[in-house]
Formats: structure tokens, sequence, C-alpha cells
């Protein structure tokens, strides 16, 4: 007859012929065993509730010119796109939808304006503005247009936590024509704008906290009145564009001394493309909320903020900059100017940003981007130095190439830095997800023990 005993209980077994003394002393000895081991779990569980506390999100800036990295990089492997990406896309989307109807309200503000002067029987006295007048076609534009203003209060209800701004002025036909031009409305209802750091920030803040989740956090749909929206601005964007574009509009508003064009938040030329039903927007702020877990460890959270464009930005309290340099563009130029050099372009971005003193107790983290797409260039013969003049005639291959952008970089983060700083540079191709996603993880665990030894913790 065989006896199924398991290995565990066949050693936690009291050995033969145990006398009831050494029993005893044996028991002793397991309960204080357990004792310890109950106080390391507690010990254990302790810090880590502390470190859950004293683990503050890594902020980090993602900088780099127009088609540098910086969207692949957010897309990599363990970063990607996640519930709170998409609620913030929408949320970006009703910011500079409201900017649209905003800016048609101040139109339609203004014809109304024109309109009571042309029927007003007193004449105009010498500061009065003379208006030309309005044709039939205009006055029914603007009729048309005048739904919209439910669309301004849906997208305000969807900016502002509350309903915060139910109660704005209207006149009594219920149609808003008697709202104040822009400058005269509240201070809040002013600072969801585009195009600005300051605004941005509070009207960002300000949808951070009806929007943020986290990784596991639910998927957030969006809102019916939004979608309504959203097909409501669609539907009206042909009229809002020869509105716009209509010349006694252009008159009016000269006449009113109102420049939309001048406005934060100005999009009245690109209705067609904002209005559109697949409007994703790329432009301005948006910022990135996961959260990266490595073994044991509790989970990072990480706020990115992609700025989008080659702008110095105005953050403050950033853990660390990632700026990405493309080393493969040495024989490109721009886009938008053809005598200027690609990666001259980087180099002069990166000096600008590494001398900003609003920046300067922020770490550097350089990607010297593309390295994959630079190896093929020169292994088909390209020549770095025809197009890096001060390269010279070196050696055209990768190791070298690559050191020498390498030096030139830091070079320049050693000199322009107002004051020391970390610096850590990576050559990096970041369409390869994975190696991408290491590196950030690297890049994790640096910013963790930096930020734990500010807080003097290690
Ligand atoms: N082969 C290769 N392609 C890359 C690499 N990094 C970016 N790309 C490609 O370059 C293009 C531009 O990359 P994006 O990530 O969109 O660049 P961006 O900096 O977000 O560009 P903007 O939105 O204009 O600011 C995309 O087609 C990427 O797939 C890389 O390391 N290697």
């Amino acid at each position: 007859m065989t006896v199924d005993i398991d290995p565990l209980t066949l050693a936690m077994a009291p050995p033969p012929g145990e006398s009831p003394q050494d029993r005893e002393t044996r028991l002793q000895n397991e309960r204080e065993a357990k004792k310890r081991s109950d106080l390391i779990d507690q010990e254990l569980s302790r810090q880590r509730a502390q470190d859950k506390k004293s683990l503050k999100p890594v902020k980090i800036l993602l900088l780099g010119q127009s088609e540098s990295g910086k969207s692949t990089t957010l897309k990599s492997k363990r970063l990607a796109y996640h519930p709170a990406f998409k609620a913030e896309r929408s949320s970006w989307r009703a910011v500079v939808h409201l900017n649209v109807v905003r800016s048609v309200r101040l139109i339609i503000h203004a014809l109304t304006e024109a309109e009571a002067s042309a029927s007003s029987p007193t004449p105009p006295g010498p500061d009065d503005p003379i208006y030309p007048a309005l044709t039939p076609e205009l006055l029914t534009l603007k009729m048309r247009l005048l739904p919209l203003q439910q669309v301004e209060e849906a997208l305000l209800g969807k900016l502002t936590p509350g309903g915060a701004f139910k109660e704005r002025p209207s006149n009594a036909n219920g149609t808003g024509d008697s709202l104040s031009p822009l400058t005269n409305l509240p201070e809040d209802r002013r600072e969801v704008a585009v195009h600005s750091a300051a605004p941005w920030k509070g009207a960002f803040s300000r949808l951070m906290n009806n929007v943020r989740t986290s990784v596991d956090g639910p998927e957030i749909a969006e809102p019916q009145d939004s979608r309504d929206a959203r097909q409501l601005l669609h539907a009206c964007a042909e009229d809002m564009v020869r509105l716009w574009n209509h010349p006694i509009v252009k008159e009016v508003l000269r006449v009113h001394r109102l420049r939309l064009e001048d406005m934060a938040g100005f999009f009245l030329d690109s209705i067609e493309r904002v209005t559109s039903l697949s409007y994703e927007p790329t432009d301005g702020v948006s910022e990135h909320h996961f959260s990266l877990k490595a073994g044991n460890m509790v989970p990072q959270s990480w706020i990115v903020y992609d700025v989008g464009g080659a702008r110095v930005p105005y953050f403050d309290d950033m853990d660390a900059i990632i700026f990405l340099a493309p080393l493969s563009c040495f024989d490109q130029v721009l886009a938008e100017d053809e005598t200027v050099n690609r990666l001259e372009d980087s180099i002069l971005l990166w000096k600008a940003i590494v001398s900003s003193p609003l920046l300067k107790e922020t770490s550097l983290i350089l990607f010297l981007n593309k390295c994959d797409i630079l190896r093929a260039k020169l292994r088909s013969g390209q020549q770095f130095g025809e197009y890096v003049v001060s390269y010279g005639d070196k050696p055209n291959d990768f190791e070298h190439t690559s050191a020498y952008m390498k030096k030139k970089f830091t070079m320049i983060a050693k000199q322009h830095s107002p004051e020391p700083r970390g610096f850590y540079t990576y050559f990096t191709s970041v369409t390869d997800m994975q190696s991408t996603a290491d590196i950030l993880g690297s890049v994790r665990d640096m910013l963790v023990r930096q930020n734990l030894s500010r807080s003097r913790l290690v």
C-alpha cells in the first residue's frame, strides 16, 4: 500500500521520538518565527502604502521638431492608447469646436449691431461706426446659424464641471444676440482658449479633473450631447465658411474693430477640417496619463505632455524633457523653409530648450532618433559630411556620425544650460516599439531614483 504524503507535510512533521519538552521548544520556536514573519509582512505593507503616497507621477515634456517621432514614442508597446487618451482627444476637440462657435457668435453679434445701426432713426454721430448695409442673403445666413448657440452651451457643459456657466446672459428672445464681445466675458469663460500657454493650462486642468482615469479605468464614451454638437457643427460648416468669407462680414468686423484672427483659438480658416465628422485634433498641448509597473514595484504614474510643433513651451514642475532629434534628416530641408536643413533646425530648437530659464531644473533626456534610417542612408552611400560640413571627411558610418552628433548635442546642453542638470542620451529607433518601451523603462527607473534621492528617501 502507498501513502500519499506531500513533501511539505513531511518536512513540517515532528521528528520521530520527540519528547514533550522538545515538542514545547519546537512549538515555541515556530510561534516566534511566525511572529517575526507577520511583523515583516506588516512592515512591507506599511512601506508599500507609504511608497504609494510618496511616488508622485513622473511628469515628462515630450519635445522635438515636427515628424521627429513624438507620437510614435507615445505609441510604444506599453504606452499604447488607452481610454484616458481617447477622452483627452475628445475634450480637445470640444475646445476647438467651442472656439469656432464662439467666433461665429461674435460675428453674429457684430452683424446685429450693424443691423441696429442701419434701422436706427437717428443719424450716426461723428464718432459712431459706419457699417455697410447687410444683404438679405447675409441676414438669412445669420438666422440659419443661430442654433449654434446651443452647441456652445453643450460644449461648455462638457468642458466645465457642474454646468458652471448655465446662467449666461441672453436677450429676451433667447438668441444670445445681446452677448458682449469676448473681451467683456467673465474671466473664466475666456479661459477656454487655444494657442496660448496660460489659458491652456487652465482649460486642461479643468478637463483633467473631469476625465482623468487610470490605465485600468473605464472607457469614457463621448456623451450624446457632445456627439449632437458635432453633427450640428458639421451641418452648419458650409454656412460658417460663407459667413466668414463674406466681404460684407469682413467690412463689418473691420468697422467693429474685431480682429478674430488675432484671438486665441482662431480656427475660422479651418472650419471644414475641424468640423468634419472624422476630425481628430492634433494641434496644441495634449496630456497623456498612464501608469507603468515593473516587477513588484508600486505602479508609477506618468504624465507626458506633447506640445506639438517646434515651440519652447512654458511649463514648470516637470521631471524631465524627452527631446527627439531625428539624426536621419541630415540631408533634408524644412518644408516651410527650404533654406534650412532639418538637422540644423533640430539643433537650434535643442539650444533654445536647454537655454530656457523656465526649464532649467528639468532633466534632459535626448533621444537621437531614427537611427535605423540613418544607418540605411549611410549604407546606401549618402555622404554625411556633404550636408554637415563641420563633420569633414571622417568615416561615413553609423558609429562615427552618431557619436559626432551625440557630442554636438551634449556640448550644447553643457554650455547652454543655465544650471547643471541631469542629462542622458539614447540612440533610438522609436518605431521599434519593444526597444522604445525598454528605454522608457530605464528612463522611468532613473527618474524614480532621482525623485527618491531628491526627497532623501535613499
Ligand atoms: N524608421 C523610423 N521611422 C520613424 C522613427 N521615428 C518616427 N518615425 C516615423 O516618422 C514619422 C513621424 O513620426 P511622428 O511620431 O508622427 O512624429 P511627431 O514628432 O509626432 O510629428 P508631429 O506630429 O508633426 O509633431 C512617422 O511616419 C513615424 O513612423 C524611427 O525611429 N524610425
